[in-house]
């Protein structure tokens, strides 16, 4: 179980990253959906023990993350959001050089650990190749190698799935959903989809606050009834008690999506709430809030 509490953190420019964050995470993945700059990533570095927070408390299995980092770092794994590699060196040899740093010191020990991580994330076939040579998926899925090696109890993964294409995109979650099973894994993202479809658990943050935490279902339940659709909407003819979730094309046609408690209009037509109702409904209302 991973415990938060009221973490927050301003970096030097005066910028309030993170503002009281307050969580209680267990096993499975745990879905972190926010626009750009909402905190995300520094909310998974401050995770990671790689900056400090200025106040509030993380607790892995009891032990007080921020206060022990040394041992935090033997007890997390991070796939970081911009996770460079060495472009000349093969898989396995940075995979091993990585062991090393992490402590696994004998030899044998160290190569069937290599082996393994690597058979876990499908390179072990590809363990000769220049990492220069792999494709993003594949560099990401060699990400997820690393950090899984010492079998970490925590697992922080930044925004995996950005510039995947779908079928490594599929493969990635499942192999994400794999990895998840006795393990808290925390995956941020602003892909509403991937939480949809991966997540027991989430939240969504905004300008470093979390605005809406729970399951996906329990949120997406919360506007049963609420959500309409029409093709007849501009902003001059929009009914009173109405807010405009999204206004984009389907299937080549305008759809726009309104949140309203009662029926707004004879061209609405009602529809099942998803989670990208519950996301985009959630920062509406919040930058509605802030303007009033
Ligand atoms: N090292 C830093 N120094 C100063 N400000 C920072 C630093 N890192 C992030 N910020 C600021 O903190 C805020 C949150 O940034 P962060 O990168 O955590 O957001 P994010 O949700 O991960 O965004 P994205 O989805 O674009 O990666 C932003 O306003 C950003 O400019």
């Amino acid at each position: 179980m991973l415990v938060i509490k009221q973490l927050s953190k301003t970096y030097a420019n005066g910028i309030q990253a993170l503002r009281e964050i307050s969580l209680e995470i267990g096993c499975g993945i745990f879905g972190l959906l926010g626009p750009n700059g909402a905190g995300k990533s520094s909310f998974m570095r401050t995770l990671a023990t790689l900056q400090d927070a200025d106040s509030g408390l993380i607790e892995l299995d009891g032990l007080n993350l921020l206060k022990n980092p040394q041992i935090a770092r033997q007890r997390l794994g991070y796939l970081p959001q911009d996770f460079g590699v060495y472009p000349n060196v093969s898989a396995e040899d940075l995979l091993d050089q990585i062991a090393v740093f992490k402590g696994f010191t004998r030899p044998s020990q160290r190569r069937e650990l290599v082996a393994q991580q690597l058979q876990l994330v499908n390179l072990y076939e590809q363990r000769k190749q220049k990492l220069g040579t792999f494709s993003g998926g594949m560099r990401q899925r060699f990400g997820i190698a690393q950090a899984l090696l010492g079998s970490p109890q925590l697992l922080i993964v930044d925004e995996p799935t950005a510039g995947l294409d779908p079928v490594e995109r599929i493969r990635f979650q499942n192999l994400l959903a794999e990895i998840s099973q006795d393990r808290v894994l925390i995956l941020s993202t602003h892909i509403v989809e991937d939480v949809a479809e991966l997540c027991k658990q989430m939240a969504i943050l905004n300008r470093g606050e979390i605005i809406r935490s729970g399951s996906p279902l329990f949120l997406t339940e919360t506007l049963q009834g609420k959500i309409w659709i029409t093709s007849e909407l501009d902003a001059s003819n929009l009914p009173e008690n109405c807010t405009i979730i999204t206004a984009r094309m389907s299937r080549g046609k305008r759809c726009v999506r309104v949140l309203s408690e009662t029926q707004p209009g004879q061209h609405f037509h009602p529809v099942e709430p998803d989670l990208n109702d519950v996301y985009f409904t959630a920062l509406r209302l919040e930058s509605f809030a802030i303007a009033a």
